[in-house]
């Protein structure tokens, strides 16, 4: 799928992320888990945070991928688990259209899903995320992003002036 369905952005700092998964751990802190399985690469950030906050040792990953920046590709899945998830905590960053979810949810199909972020089409999918976001808005994390100097708004118009 192409990257022009993406209308808008929801920019997340770090600390925005970090209160955010910690908010997500609040409704999860009364259960028991084995572990937590990281999807990788966008799990494992939010998975080490849940872990720290609900003191999880053991941590397992699958390892799949299906976007090239925006631009959604095949699905990859380059490494499974050797268990149907039961126990276990699953997480990923977000869901989107769902086809990540749709696949790992058949290889660990008793696992607790969560998300930090979801979209309409993925929620379904994840037993339980923190905030949900519209289908055209591409999610921009902080690990994808750096600081970078802005022109003062002034000099930004005037250069559109001379356009
Ligand atoms: O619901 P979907 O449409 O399948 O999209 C969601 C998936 O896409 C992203 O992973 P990506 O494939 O970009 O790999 P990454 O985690 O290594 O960035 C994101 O981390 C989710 O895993
Ligand atoms: N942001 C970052 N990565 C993604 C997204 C998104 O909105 N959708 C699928 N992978
Ligand atoms: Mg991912």
């Amino acid at each position: 799928m192409s990257a022009n369905r993406y209308q808008q952005h929801f920019t997340v700092s770090w600390d925005q992320l970090h209160r955010d998964v910690r908010a997500l751990c609040h409704q999860l802190v009364e259960r028991d888990f084995k572990g937590i399985v990281a999807i990788t690469r966008g799990g494992l950030i939010p998975a080490a945070l849940i872990a720290r906050e609900l003191n999880v040792r053991l941590i397992d990953t699958v390892c799949i991928k299906s976007y090239e920046h925006k631009e959604q590709g095949g699905l990859d899945v380059m490494k499974g688990v050797d268990h149907d998830g039961e126990g276990w905590l699953l997480v990923d960053d977000l869901v989107d259209t769902g086809k990540t979810a749709r696949k790992v949810r058949e290889m660990l199909p008793k696992a607790h899903f969560v998300t930090v972020y979801a979209k309409p089409e993925g929620r379904p999918l994840v037993d339980q995320c923190l905030t949900e976001v519209a289908q055209d808005c591409w999610i921009q994390f902080p690990w994808d992003m750096g600081i970078a100097y802005v022109q003062p708004l002034v000099e930004q118009v005037r250069k559109g002036d001379d356009a």
